[in-house]
């Protein structure tokens, strides 16, 4: 069969951009390799006691990348946990031997991976079935997963390493512990900045987590740099105090550091408020090696996950805030006319009715319908329909003054509250309107619309739904009077 030349081209195009996408996931794996190993090599600079780090970023990154890429993240992973075995070897000169080190990071890198595979794999589940508003939910399942994630990494690797002679089968027991705040700490700090740092590549990830927006900034950057440096400054501080005086009374100090920490969180962006908590736990971790204070090594590691936990909480406001706003929006504004809403109308009419009758001030009530609105639909297509309904709405609002009300009541009849205003000028009003929407013309046709009205000035003993029925009532004998014309009610 011989092959055409359009699809010739096909062939080779799709090969190119195959070729594309395989450099780009080796690109990818490289970093997401050389971040891993990097992240590890910060840690046992970290470690307290050998194997318990004050904080494990590389679990952070795991996490991050199970829950982003998925089982293709897995080898790179497996890869990393088999180099770092084998560095542990030349870092602790323990000389085992080759086959001894490639079957315990063959475990390790197992341990480590499933633990942190299982619990971003729920966490994903979890967000898909999420809806928009469900950031705190998804907090706290986060922090739930990458809590239990890293208690069964700390249980399984410390089980593998006493396993495989790399440690004394009784000091797993008191290496557990710690392992496992280290790798919380890191899971929890760390994930939801390289979630940040991946949503510049996929921007969908936002979405998925309830509106949290990664990209947002918050003040200029001169303004969260001395944010910034305040936090820090106070960190030294209280660390060189917990160093001087050697009282864990004073290294519990640390915790008041929540508070520049919510600062920048409710002002600065969710990106720079996850970077600002690496920096912090960074500096905590580098301090507590500096000035051994390894003493108070599990009140610190205790410090950067409570921290980080409440500061994510507060990540949550702002989007709820923004969520509560885009509700209210659309209760108050009709999403097509963005004239009030019937609910938004009749709650603001109620308020012009009482101030009408305490001033003793007329007002008026008009409900107008477009003429023979189902034609337009049937002739021109629904799309026609909303754009003759949305100039409508441009129409008449044109023709108003600032204290009027104009409001959707629904399909194509609108509500129209004149306050200060007695019959006979709603009147003349409708019949300026009604001229006005008889030059109105369905966009890209030649048909002009027309529409009836029926006016009530309300009484001082009505309410609001009276009146609106008495309007109702005019509107419907000016359609049986033939349509395009003007009834009113008077008393
Ligand atoms: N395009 C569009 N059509 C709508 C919308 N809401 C309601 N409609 C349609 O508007 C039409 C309203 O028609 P009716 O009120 O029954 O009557 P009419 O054709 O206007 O006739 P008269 O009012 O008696 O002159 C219906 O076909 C509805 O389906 C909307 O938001 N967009």
């Amino acid at each position: 069969m011989r092959e055409s030349p359009a699809s010739g081209k096909f062939h080779l195009k799709s090969v190119t951009s195959h070729h594309l996408l395989d450099s780009r996931e080796m690109l990818r794996s490289l970093a997401l390799g050389g971040a891993w190993l990097l992240l590890w090599r910060l840690a046992v600079l970290m470690e307290y006691a050998p194997h318990a780090s004050i904080w494990f970023p590389p679990a952070g990154l795991s996490f991050a990348a199970f829950l982003i890429l998925g089982l293709r993240a897995l080898p790179v992973v497996m890869l990393c946990s088999l180099i770092a075995t084998f560095w542990v070897d030349d870092l602790y000169q323990m000389q085992q031997s080759w086959v001894q080190l490639a079957y315990t990071g063959v475990l390790f890198g197992a341990a480590h991976s499933f633990s942190y595979y299982c619990g971003a794999a729920l966490l994903k589940q979890l967000i898909r079935r999420s809806f928009s508003d469900a950031l705190p939910k998804i907090i706290l399942s986060f922090l739930i997963l990458g809590t239990l994630s890293s208690l069964l990494a700390a249980l399984t690797g410390t089980q593998v390493l006493a396993g495989s002679g790399l440690i004394e089968p009784q000091d797993a027991g008191a290496i557990w512990l710690p392992w496992w705040i280290g790798d919380m700490a890191g899971t929890i700090v760390l994930t939801p900045l390289f979630i940040g740092l991946l949503s510049w590549r996929y921007p969908l990830i936002e979405s998925w987590l309830g509106g949290l927006d990664f990209q947002r900034s918050g003040e200029g950057m001169y303004g969260f740099l001395s944010k910034l440096l305040i936090s820090t400054s106070l960190l030294t501080l209280t660390m060189l105090l917990a160093a001087k005086f050697r009282y864990s009374e004073v290294s519990f100090a640390v915790f008041f550091l929540i508070i520049p920490q919510m600062w920048i969180v409710y002002t600065e962006s969710a990106f720079r408020a996850a970077l600002s908590l690496a920096v912090f736990s960074i500096l905590m971790a580098i301090w507590v090696a500096a000035l051994s204070l390894m003493d108070f090594a599990l009140v610190y590691q205790f410090a950067i996950c409570v921290i980080s936990a409440s500061a994510y909480f507060g990540l949550a406001v702002p989007v709820l805030t923004a969520h509560n706003k885009q509700l209210r929006e659309l209760a108050l504004n009709d999403s097509l006319t963005k004239v009030a809403s019937r609910l938004y109308f009749f709650e603001q009419a109620k308020q012009e009715l009482a101030r009408a009758k305490r001033y003793g001030h007329p007002i008026s009530l008009l409900v107008f319908d477009i003429d023979h609105f189902k034609q337009i639909n049937d002739e021109f297509g629904h799309t026609a329909g909303d754009k003759a309904l949305i100039a409508v709405a441009d129409t008449i609002s044109k023709g108003l003054r600032q204290s009027d009300i104009l409001g959707r009541f629904g399909g194509d009849e609108f509500l129209l509250l004149l306050p200060g205003t007695a019959l006979d000028k709603a009147t003349e009003t409708a019949e300026r309107l009604r001229q006005a929407l008889q030059a109105v013309k369905v966009d890209g046709t030649r048909h002009f619309l027309s529409g009836s009205f029926g006016i009530v000035q309300i009484e001082p003993n009505e309410d609001c739904q009276e009146a609106f029925e008495r309007a109702d009532e005019c509107l419907l004998k000016a359609k049986k009077a033939g349509r395009n014309q003007i009834f009113s009610d008077q008393r």
